[in-house]
């Protein structure tokens, strides 16, 4: 079987008998069995089989399934087909290869019926629809009055118009010139150094993701530069990031990447590279790059100081889907990985997605898959489990793609249906060793894709290390045992097997779960081009900061008098005229009071009504201002 499968072309045999027929009854508790029919298999469970219909809401607007009491109940007794030769049957019948791609999926261990996927079948043709009205050019994201348009990124004759289309060639262009011509040394940093050595990307969710992962699957040991991430706010981070470039900071090209260009954690993790730039004497400018909306206070930014160069981000690709944007192909370029290859890996893809066969169409069966598997309500998580170090990075790239995509509080009628896939995981084998246990026989609530790379190492690299026995064998074996383990405890899985982690495949991966999530989006009826939802907590976030300004101002002016006034807790709340946010100033005193920046005159931060604080300085002018 491995052999078979390392070649291109894999045609796994028909199996030759089918077991006895048995007629299932849809929507009620049947018994294992395949049915004897030439076009369908017939798969069972044994289980209350679950009606397809979306969340409704009632009269609250609030989400309810629709066969909740059920489905749902009837989850935990689901009992998998386990009959090797039925299973066999179900692995072939559902089996999906794309040969130029080398992948293929294996969807034969998530337990769906026939039943279901014809229920489906309606739904899954109105996918397809606004898959082609978004390809076409709809306004896909409603709210935000904005075209999706990702998959013209990789396929520019697609965009609806030769303004865009050029937009893409041309910076597609400008990408590839600037990379080749900072390898090659041409773009220089300032003298005496003679070459960019290093890049530090700044930047945050979708323009930090793909980077990082696209940096951990596919840079090669030696890259022309190699890169770093400062991907948040926190200012030991920075300092690591920056201490590890030690004397290479002269050497190093600095890309600031954000769409907006004004989230507040990608601009101070440039305004602390600028400052490590000062210390060190060096013009940030000249190292400088930016990838950003036109005209927004980053492009302007990076206008008005001279920066090295800028390259644009266009409205209608979201930060989640920007990997194959001047986001996440400039990095890559630099970093020597065949970016014309993850393109076509991703075209590729499109392309097979585009079909309205169901079965023929990967993506659409990701879809499928995850509706049955949460009940289209999200009532599993995800767990990826790439089993290939260098995919490490893959499920919290897929966090950010299904869970900001797919975690809606309303769908696209207004009904409030909180829907949404968590996703989480790291790696196999390595996991096995963490919380597959918990996975194996703990509670039920979630369901495996595994990811499956066939080559383990470079030709003429692998020996045995045990007769017969290779390194990569071992976790072969791990990934299918888990695969069985889980399995025989009814525990669904999906496996997506590629020959290689290459920039084909990797472009590949991204094309698949991109629009795999746009078809899931169609089919629960949710936007999933916006994010209402991470408003809110930037909006709290400066509330916060907003209050920590005025609770400096009042310790200020008391600090300023003489003798210096220790104020307690409800003191500094009135003053504030805050006394409702007492909790909120506790913490920014605690806080203020651990990085030196306000002094704890009596009582400790363990017991928050005995504190008296004061400022370590007065400052005068601010007292004044
Ligand atoms: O690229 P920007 O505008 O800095 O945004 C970074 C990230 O912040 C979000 O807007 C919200 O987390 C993401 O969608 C986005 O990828």
């Amino acid at each position: 079987m491995a052999s078979s499968l390392s070649g291109i072309c894999f045609n796994p045999p028909k199996p030759t008998q089918n077991p006895p027929s048995q007629t299932p009854s849809p929507f009620q508790k049947f018994n294992l069995s395949f049915q004897n029919k030439p076009a369908t298999t017939r798969f069972s469970v044994q289980a209350v089989a679950r009606e397809v219909q979306p969340p409704i809401a009632n009269s609250n607007n609030d989400a309810v399934p629709k066969s909740s009491s059920s489905s749902l109940s009837s989850k935990s007794a689901v009992s998998l087909e386990k009959d090797q030769r039925a299973l066999w049957k179900r692995y072939v019948d559902w089996m999906y290869q794309h040969k130029e791609l080398g992948l293929y999926l294996d969807i034969s261990r998530v337990a769906f019926t026939d039943e279901f996927v014809e229920e489906m079948e309606p739904r899954m043709q109105k996918a397809f629809k606004d898959m082609q009205e978004l390809e076409k050019g709809a306004i896909a994201n409603p709210d935000e009055g904005r075209m999706v348009g990702h998959y013209w990124l990789r396929s520019p004759k697609l965009a609806p118009n030769s303004f865009l289309r050029l937009q893409i060639e041309n910076t597609l262009e400008a990408v590839f010139q600037f990379a080749n011509d900072v390898i090659s040394g041409k773009i220089k940093p300032p003298a005496p150094a003679e070459r960019f050595t290093q890049i530090l990307s700044v930047g945050i969710g979708g323009s930090a993701l793909g980077p990082q992962f696209v940096a951990e699957a596919l840079a090669p040991d030696n890259p022309p530069l190699k890169i770093r991430f400062i991907d948040n706010t926190d200012p030991a981070g920075i300092d690591h990031q920056i201490a590890q470039l030690g004397p290479e900071l002269a050497t190093t090209l600095v890309i600031v990447i954000s769409k907006s260009g004004g989230t507040p954690e990608t601009r101070n993790g440039l305004l602390e590279v600028q400052k490590a730039f000062r210390e060190a004497g060096l013009e940030f400018a000249k190292q400088g790059v930016a990838i950003t909306q036109e005209n927004s206070l980053l492009d302007n930014t990076a206008r008005i100081e001279g920066w090295l160069a800028r390259f644009p981000m266009f409205d209608w690709v979201g930060g989640r889907t920007s990997e194959m944007s001047a986001v996440g192909l400039l990095p890559a370029a630099l970093q020597g990985i065949d970016i014309k290859e993850m393109l076509a890996g991703a075209a590729l893809m499109d392309e097979a997605n585009r079909t309205t066969v169901v079965k023929n169409n990967p993506a659409a069966l990701l879809a499928l898959c995850w509706y049955w598997a949460t009940d289209g309500i999200g009532s599993k998580d995800m767990v990826v489990l790439p089993y290939k170090d260098s995919l490490l990075l893959f499920s919290r790239y897929l966090q950010q793609l299904v869970m900001e995509s797919l975690g809606k509080e309303f769908d696209l009628d207004g009904n409030r249906v909180n829907q949404g896939i968590s996703v989480y995981g790291n790696k196999g084998s390595t996991d096995q060793h963490a919380y597959i246990q918990q996975l194996r026989e703990g509670v039920h609530n979630f369901f495996v894709t595994f990811i499956e790379v066939l080559r383990d190492r470079p030709p003429g690299h692998d020996w045995e290390l045990e007769p017969g026995v290779t390194c990569g064998d071992y976790l072969f074996g791990m990934l299918h045992g888990t695969r069985s383990a889980l399995y025989a405890n009814d525990r669904e899985s999906i496996s997506v097997t590629v020959q290689e982690v290459t920039p084909r495949s990797v472009g590949a991966l991204v094309a698949l779960y991109e629009r795999a999530v746009g078809i899931y989006a169609s089919l629960v009826n949710i936007n999933a081009y916006h994010q209402p939802g991470v408003e809110a907590g930037k909006k709290a976030a400066g509330e916060v900061l907003a209050l920590q300004k005025r609770v400096l101002a009042v310790l200020n002016e008391a600090s300023c008098k003489e003798p210096v006034e220790p104020l307690t807790l409800e003191e500094v709340a009135d003053r504030c005229h805050a006394s409702e946010d007492i909790e909120m100033i506790f913490k920014i005193i605690a806080h203020m009071a651990a990085n030196d920046r306000a002094i704890i005159a009596e009582g400790s931060c363990g017991s928050p009504r005995s504190i008296k604080v004061f400022l370590g300085e007065c400052n005068v002018d601010e007292l004044y201002a």
